[in-house]
C-alpha cells in the first residue's frame, strides 16, 4: 500500500478542538459586557469559557450605577482554583479596576506563564463611566507589557502610549507601532471610536508587520461590550491555534454580524448589547435537515394553475405577501408558480447575503467564495441547458436552449477572465461546495431524467430570481467594493433571455399532463430553494477560506517578537 489517498475530505467536516479560555474581568448583569460578553464570545468563537470575576458592577445599557470590589485575596483564590485544575490555552483580561487587582493578576501570571494573553486595557465604558481608577492607569500601562497582544480603543491607546488622543487612523497606527516596537507586544488598533465609514482592526507586530481587517461601520447604538467581545473572540481563536491574521479576521467578521443584529434583541433602552449568538443560530437553521417541500406543497395532479393554491403561510403562521415580479409572467402557469415561490423569493431579497452585497459589507472572502462557486455553477447550468436543447424538437426551442447554454459558458469564461484570474479574488479551480454540487446535479438530473417540461421548470428560477435581484438593485457609488460586479446583474441581454425562458415554461406547462405539471411545480420550487442556498452559502464559509484545521498550538512562530 502506498500512502496516496484519492479522496480527501475537507477538514471542515471534522470538529476542531476546543480551546480552554479564561476571562478575568468585571461583571455586567445586563449581559452585554464584561464576563457575560466574554463567555458568550468565547463560546461563539469555538472555545470553552471560564470566568474569574475582578469586580461586581451594577450596570445596564445606560451606564454604571455602583461598583463592588471583593478582597484581592479572594481574587487570587479564584485564579488559583482555576489554574490548579485546568490547562489554559488562552487568557483574556478586561476590567481590572484597581492597582491591587492588577498586582494580584500579575503575580499569578508570573507563576503561570501563559502562552496567549490578550489584554483589553479597559479604562472607560462606552457609557463614559470609569472602570479603572485614575491612579491605576500607570499600573495598567505596565501590565500591558506582559501581553501577547493588547486591544486598546483610541482613548486607551493614548493613555498607553502617553500621547494625545489620535484624531485619525494613521496617527493611531503610528502611536501603536512605536509602542509595540519598544515593548515587543503586538497591538490591535481599533478605529471604532473614530468617525470613519470603515472600521478597521489592524494587528501591528513589534517587527512592524501589519495585518489590516476592514469592516463596514454599522449604523447602530448597539455597541455596548464590543471591545470585550472582540478581545475574547480573538483570544479564543489564537488559543485554538489560528494565526494572528486568521484570528483577527474571524473575530472582526463575527463581531460585525453580532453588531448588525444587536438592535433586534431589544435589550435595554440605552447602548444595547451585540447579538453574540446570531451566527450560531443562523448556522443552526442552515444545518436543518427538514425537507424543503412538504408532501402537500403541490397536489399530485395539477389540473389548473389555481391548483397550486395561495402561497403557503410561513413557519410562524404569517401570511406570505407575493412580491411583484420584475419580469411579468407571460401566462397563468408562470404566474401561479411565481406566487407559490413567494416565500423563498422574498427570503432571497431579504437575505443577509444580498443585503451585504448591496451595502458593500460582504466580506472579501465571502465574495471570492461566491464568485468561484458561481463559475462552477454556470458550467453545470450550461450542461443542463444543453440537455434541454438536445431534448427539444421544435427549431425555435433548440436554438433558444443552445444559445442559453452558450451564454452560461460565456459568463463562466468571463468570470474566470475578469474576476477569478486576478490576484484579488483568491484561488483558481476550487472544488464545488456541497450546495453547488447539489444544485448542479439536481439540474442536470432533472433536465436529463424527467419530462422536458420538468427540466424547463427546474432551470427557470436561476433566470427569473437573478433578474429579480438585478431589478431591485439600487444605484451604488463608484467606490462601492462590488460596484463592477453589481453591474453584471443589469445586463439587458439577460432580461431578454429570461423572458424567452418564461415563455418556454408557460407553453410547456400548458401542454403537459397534470402529473407532469405537478412534477414541474415541484422542480420549480425546489430550484427556488437551491437559489436561496446558493446565495446563503457564502456566509457560511470561514474567513481564510475553505479553512484548514488549526495549526498545532505548540509552535507559534507568528507570535514571536511579542513579549511572551
Ligand atoms: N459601529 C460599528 N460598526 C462596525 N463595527 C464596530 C462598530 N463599533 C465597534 N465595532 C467593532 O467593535 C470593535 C471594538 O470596538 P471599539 O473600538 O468601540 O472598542 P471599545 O471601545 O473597547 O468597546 P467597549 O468599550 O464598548 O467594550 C471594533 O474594533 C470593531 O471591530
Ligand atoms: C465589566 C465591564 N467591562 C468592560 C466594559 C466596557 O464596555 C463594561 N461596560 N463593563
Amino acid at each position: 500500500m502506498t500512502s496516496s489517498c484519492h479522496i480527501q475530505f475537507s477538514p471542515s467536516s471534522a470538529l476542531p478542538s476546543v480551546p480552554r479560555v479564561l476571562s478575568i474581568a468585571g461583571t455586567d448583569p445586563s449581559g452585554g459586557a464584561g464576563t457575560a460578553a466574554d463567555l458568550k464570545s468565547i463560546t461563539a468563537a469555538g472555545g470553552y469559557g471560564m470566568s474569574v470575576v475582578t469586580a461586581l458592577v451594577a450596570q445596564n445599557t445606560h451606564g454604571v450605577r455602583d461598583l463592588h470590589v471583593p478582597p484581592a485575596d479572594f481574587l487570587a483564590a479564584q485564579l488559583r482554583a482555576v489554574s490548579d485544575d485546568v490547562t489554559l490555552d488562552a487568557i483574556k483580561t478586561g476590567m481590572l479596576g484597581t492597582a491591587e487587582i492588577i498586582a494580584t493578576v500579575a503575580a499569578w501570571l508570573d507563576d503561570l506563564q501563559p502562552t496567549i494573553l490578550v489584554v483589553d486595557p479597559v479604562m472607560v465604558a462606552t457609557s463614559g463611566d470609569r472602570l479603572l481608577q485614575p491612579e491605576a492607569e500607570q499600573a495598567m500601562v505596565a501590565f500591558c507589557r506582559r501581553a501577547t497582544v493588547v486591544t486598546p480603543n483610541i482613548d486607551e491607546l493614548a493613555v498607553l502610549t502617553g500621547q494625545p488622543r489620535a484624531a485619525a487612523e494613521d496617527e493611531a497606527l503610528e502611536q501603536a507601532a512605536r509602542w509595540s516596537a519598544e515593548t515587543g507586544v503586538a497591538v490591535v488598533v481599533k478605529t471604532g471610536h473614530l468617525d470613519t465609514l470603515t472600521v478597521t482592526n489592524t494587528w501591528l507586530s513589534p517587527d512592524g508587520a501589519r495585518i489590516a481587517v476592514p469592516s463596514t461601520r454599522v449604523d447602530t447604538t448597539s455597541t455596548h461590550g464590543t471591545g470585550c467581545s472582540l478581545s475574547s473572540a480573538l483570544a479564543t481563536r489564537l488559543g485554538r491555534g489560528d494565526s494572528p491574521a486568521a484570528a483577527l479576521a474571524w473575530a472582526t467578521d463575527w463581531l460585525h454580524e453580532s453588531i448588525t443584529h444587536g438592535a433586534a434583541l431589544r435589550v435595554g433602552s440605552g447602548h444595547g448589547p451585540v447579538d453574540h449568538g446570531h451566527r450560531a443560530r443562523r448556522l443552526q437553521a442552515a444545518a436543518s435537515s427538514a425537507p424543503w417541500l412538504m408532501p402537500d406543497a403541490v397536489p399530485h395532479l395539477l389540473e389548473t394553475p389555481a391548483g397550486l393554491g395561495a402561497p403557503r403561510a410561513g413557519d410562524d403562521g404569517h401570511k406570505v405577501a407575493v412580491p411583484a415580479p420584475a419580469l411579468a409572467p407571460p401566462g397563468p402557469w408562470t404566474a401561479a408558480l411565481w406566487a407559490a415561490g413567494a416565500e423563498t423569493n422574498t427570503a432571497i431579497a431579504d437575505s443577509d447575503f444580498v443585503r451585504a452585497l448591496v451595502d458593500g459589507s460582504l466580506p472579501q472572502h465571502a465574495f471570492a467564495f461566491y464568485l468561484a462557486q458561481d463559475a462552477l455553477y454556470l458550467n453545470g447550468y450550461a450542461r443542463a441547458l444543453a440537455a434541454l436543447a438536445a431534448r427539444s424538437t421544435d427549431p425555435a426551442s433548440q436554438v433558444y436552449w443552445s444559445q442559453a447554454a452558450t451564454g452560461a459558458l460565456t459568463e463562466e469564461a468571463e468570470l474566470h477572465r475578469g474576476w477569478l484570474g486576478t490576484a484579488d479574488h483568491g484561488a483558481l479551480d476550487p472544488a464545488p461546495s456541497p450546495v453547488t454540487a447539489a444544485y448542479t446535479t439536481f439540474l442536470l438530473a432533472t433536465a436529463l431524467g424527467e419530462d422536458r417540461a420538468v427540466g424547463v421548470a427546474a432551470v427557470l428560477p436561476c433566470f427569473w430570481l437573478y433578474a429579480q435581484v438585478g431589478a431591485a438593485l439600487p444605484a451604488v457609488p463608484a467606490d462601492h467594493p462590488y460596484a463592477a460586479w453589481l453591474d453584471t446583474y443589469r445586463d439587458p441581454g439577460f432580461v431578454t433571455a429570461t423572458e424567452q425562458a418564461l415563455a418556454q415554461l408557460e407553453a410547456e406547462m400548458a401542454a403537459a399532463s397534470p402529473a407532469v405539471r405537478a412534477a414541474g411545480a415541484r422542480a420549480f420550487l425546489t430550484a427556488c430553494r437551491h437559489e436561496l442556498e446558493f446565495f446563503d452559502q457564502a456566509l457560511r464559509i470561514e474567513p481564510g477560506g475553505e479553512a484548514a484545521l488549526p495549526a498545532a498550538a505548540t509552535n507559534r512562530p507568528e507570535l514571536a517578537g511579542s513579549a511572551r
